[in-house]
């Protein structure tokens, strides 16, 4: 296994002349919604203060180059609306603190192992309406319980929990990150990563 090194970690306040990582901007056809950049999260405060965190790695970018290309010819209708990105270290620590002492720790990447926002190569996403109006999901995003998990939907959708449209709707998202490279997780509706996580964490930049 190959140990990080000091080259493979940069602060965040040199993102931006950083060649691998490409920003949000320049992804056309989707809506920014950074919630750790502004107090509508499960924090209740901005955790990116001044830092600029509309980034992703240039990898991850062209998965969701694609996918907005697959959702605007498929469904037309819906575009992707980008909550999360790029996390540094330093906020993913913050995140964990936020949690210490809940049950709700095991929705959270340890940063012990680091999370794969932090390399940009994870997105947390949903979909939004011609209004720009968040589809109904059946849970809010960060929504920490059982109703939010994907290997749960097929008993939620039977016992009436979960709605068909609300289904639908996870899955046109689900249909849109994973024909593009993208990886679901069984915790998280909103949460996908790009490609092998053992390889990010071992080979990628980890942004601090
Ligand atoms: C906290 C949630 N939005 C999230 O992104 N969780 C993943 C697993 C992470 O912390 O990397
Ligand atoms: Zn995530």
């Amino acid at each position: 296994m190959q140990m990080m090194t000091e080259k493979n970690r940069v602060r965040c306040e040199f993102i931006a002349d950083h060649s691998e990582f490409r920003s949000l901007d320049s992804i056309n056809g989707i809506a920014i919604d950074l919630r750790y950049a502004s107090k509508n999260n499960f924090a209740g405060r901005n955790l990116y203060g001044s830092l600029n965190c509309r980034y992703l790695h240039a990898d991850a970018a062209k998965g969701l180059d694609t996918a907005v290309k697959w959702l605007a010819k498929e469904h037309p209708a819906y575009r992707l609306i980008v909550l999360d990105a790029l996390r540094p270290h330093r906020v993913q620590n913050l995140l964990w603190e936020e949690l210490e002492s809940t049950s709700l720790r095991k929705y959270l990447a340890d940063p012990a192992r680091g999370s794969i926002h932090s390399f940009g190569m994870a997105v947390d996403v949903s979909l939004v309406d011609g209004q720009g109006q968040l589809l109904d999901m059946g849970t809010a995003y960060d929504d920490m319980n059982d109703l939010s998990h994907p290997s749960l939907e097929d008993s939620y959708f039977a016992s009436g929990a979960l709605t068909e449209a609300q289904i639908n709707h996870r899955l046109i998202l689900r249909s849109a990150m994973l024909g593009s490279g993208f990886r679901g997780i069984s915790t998280e509706w909103w949460h996908f990563d790009f490609g092998n996580t053992e390889v990010i964490r071992q080979t990628y930049t980890r942004i601090e």
